[in-house]
């Protein structure tokens, strides 16, 4: 089965190009989930894009993903990196792994911003590479994948081999 991918974004991130450029650049949202679906595809995989500012979607966003069999997530939570219990509790909850995605660099700016609900429990986090953050992060996946599919693949022709 073709890996599916699942990018999801937090409160504010539909501002991205336009919001604090100096901070968060002028890549748009937009920009970035094409981008994110055109690699995907590049390698044979698909990737959905979901954008919401408010906690509950994106909580519902991540209970779907279980039903949908998402391989990976990629995650910006924005704002609710530093607060939300119950985005890490659905992510936990839904056991898929997820990378961790931060535009700016949180850990040179406000101290409030050095604290993650998500680092702790991510298979890795990217920060401060700008909107590439999140062509690195689907890169990683798509690397995990391929080799995941290598070995399986490997094991199969052992198997029959042996048979
Ligand atoms: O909204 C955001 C964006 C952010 O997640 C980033 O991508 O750098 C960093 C957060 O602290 C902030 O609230």
């Amino acid at each position: 089965m073709a890996p599916k991918l699942l990018l999801i974004n937090g409160p504010n991130l539909n501002l991205l190009g336009t919001r604090e450029p100096h901070i968060y650049g002028y890549t748009t949202l937009s920009d970035v989930e094409s981008l994110a679906a055109t690699q995907a595809a590049a390698s044979g995989a698909s990737l959905a894009s979901y954008q919401s500012n408010h906690e509950g979607g994106i909580v519902d966003r991540i209970h779907a993903a279980r039903d949908e069999k998402v391989s990976w997530i990629i995650i910006n939570p924005g704002a609710y990196t530093h607060t939300s219990v119950a985005i890490r509790d659905a992510l936990i909850g839904v056991n898929i792994p997820f990378i961790e995605v931060h535009v700016s660099n949180v850990h040179a700016r406000e101290s409030f911003r050095h604290h993650s609900y998500f680092s702790d429990k991510a298979v890795a986090t990217v920060v401060g590479l700008g909107t590439y953050g999140y062509t690195a992060a689907v890169g990683f996946c798509l690397l995990k994948e391929k080799e995941k599919e290598e070995k399986e693949a490997a094991a199969a022709a052992a198997a029959e081999k042996v048979a």
